[in-house]
C-alpha cells in the first residue's frame, strides 16, 4: 500500500501556503494512518549509504566478535543485542532479529548527560561510530522539523517540542533479520507492536516485510520509493495527543520460502524526548466525545514500564 506522502520541503520552502498544506497533510495522514513517507528529508543518501555499508560489516563479524559488544545491565540500550532476546509486548517468541543500538551524545553542559549510559565503540568497523554520529544528528534534524508541523498542527507553538528533544533520549538502532535455516514455528522476524517513542524515522528498509495494521483491520504492506524515508507516530505522541494521532500496529513477516536465505537489514531512528517530558493529554485534545484516555506520566517513566514489557529490562 503508498502510505500518504508528503515533501518536507514544502514545510521548509519559507511560503506560508506550502509550509500550512504541508502541517495540514502530515497531521489528516497521522490521524487516518499513522504513517507517511517523506521525501526531501534532509538525510544524506551518501549517509545511507554508509551507514547501511558498515551495519552490514558488522552484522556480519563473528558471533563471540559481536558478543562483546553486548554489555549486560544495559537492557540494550546501547550496543549490541544478540539474536532471540526481544519480544513484542504480550508475545512469548522472540523476534528473529539482532540488533545494535547507539544512543544521544550530550556535547554540552545538559546535565541529563548523567542519565545516559555512553555509546558501545565498535573498534572492529571503521568509521562505524563517526557515521552512527553523523546519521544520528541527521535524523534529530529532520525529526525536529517533522515535530514542528505537528506542534502547529496541534495548535501549539512551532517549537514546542524544540527543548524537549534537544539532548532527548533518542535511540539509532540497526538492525539484522538473518537469514531463516528452519521453519519457524510462530516467530516472525517482527511481531506486531506499536513503538514506544514520539515519532520513529525509518530509511529504506532493505527488503519487502513491513506491515501495518489498518483500520479495517488488515495487514497491509508499506511500500515507499527510494528517495523516500517512512515516519510513523509512536506511543508516546499518540498518548499526548488523546489518541488524536494514531501510533499505529506494525510487524516484519517472513519473506516467502525461497527468499529464506536472504538478509534484511533496517535502521530505525526512534525519536525520544528527555525523561522528565510530560506525557500528560494536552487539554486541547481532550473534549465531551475524547474524554482523557492515559494518567499522567513522564517519558522516562513510560519508557521504564515498556522496556520491561518487552524483555529487554529486569
Ligand atoms: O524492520 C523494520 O522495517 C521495522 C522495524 C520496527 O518496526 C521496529 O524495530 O520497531
Ligand atoms: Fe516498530
Amino acid at each position: 500500500m503508498a502510505i500518504p506522502a508528503v515533501n518536507l520541503a514544502d514545510f521548509l520552502s519559507g511560503d506560508p501556503q506550502l509550509k500550512q498544506a504541508f502541517v495540514n497533510q502530515l497531521g489528516k495522514a497521522y490521524e487516518d494512518v499513522g504513517f507517511v513517507a517523506v521525501k526531501n528529508h534532509g538525510i544524506p543518501d551518501e549517509l545511507i549509504a554508509d551507514l547501511y555499508k558498515y551495519v552490514q560489516q558488522f552484522f556480519a563479524l563473528p558471533g563471540e566478535t559481536k558478543k562483546q559488544y553486548e554489555i549486560p545491565g544495559l537492557a540494550g540500550q546501547r550496543g549490541y543485542t544478540s539474536f532471540g532476546k526481544e519480544h513484542a509486548k504480550g508475545s512469548d517468541a522472540p523476534d528473529l532479529k539482532e540488533f545494535f543500538q547507539f544512543g544521544q551524545i550530550v556535547d554540552d553542559n545538559d546535565p541529563v548527560k548523567s542519565e545516559y549510559p555512553d555509546n558501545v565503540q565498535v573498534a572492529d568497523v571503521p568509521s562505524f561510530n563517526t557515521t552512527f554520529t553523523k546519521a544520528y544528528r541527521a535524523f534529530e534534524k529532520s525529526g525536529r522539523a517533522l515535530l514542528q508541523a505537528i506542534a502547529l498542527y496541534l495548535g501549539l507553538d512551532e517549537h514546542y517540542f524544540d527543548e524537549h528533544i534537544h539532548n532527548g533520549n533518542s535511540i539509532l538502532r540497526a538492525i539484522h533479520y538473518p537469514p531463516i535455516t528452519q521453519e519457524p514455528k510462530s516467530a516472525i522476524r517482527a511481531e506486531q507492536h506499536e513503538d514506544i517513542n514520539l515519532i520513529t524515522l525509518l530509511v529504506g528498509a532493505s527488503a519487502d516485510g513491513l506491515q501495518i495494521l489498518t483500520k479495517q483491520n488488515e495487514w497491509v504492506g508499506v511500500t515507499s520509493l527510494p528517495e523516500q524515508i517512512v515516519v510513523n507516530v509512536g506511543d508516546m505522541l499518540q498518548r499526548l495527543t488523546n489518541n488524536k494521532l494514531k501510533s499505529t500496529t506494525h510487524r516484519v513477516v517472513n519473506p516467502p520460502k525461497e527468499m529464506w536465505g536472504t538478509s534484511r537489514f533496517s535502521i530505525p531512528f526512534f525519536l525520544h524526548p528527555k525523561g522528565e517530558m510530560s506525557l500528560a493529554c494536552l487539554e486541547s485534545c481532550i473534549d465531551a466525545s475524547h474524554p482523557k484516555a492515559f494518567p499522567d506520566a513522564t517519558a522516562g517513566e513510560y519508557l521504564d514500564e515498556r522496556l520491561r514489557e518487552i524483555g529487554l529490562k529486569k
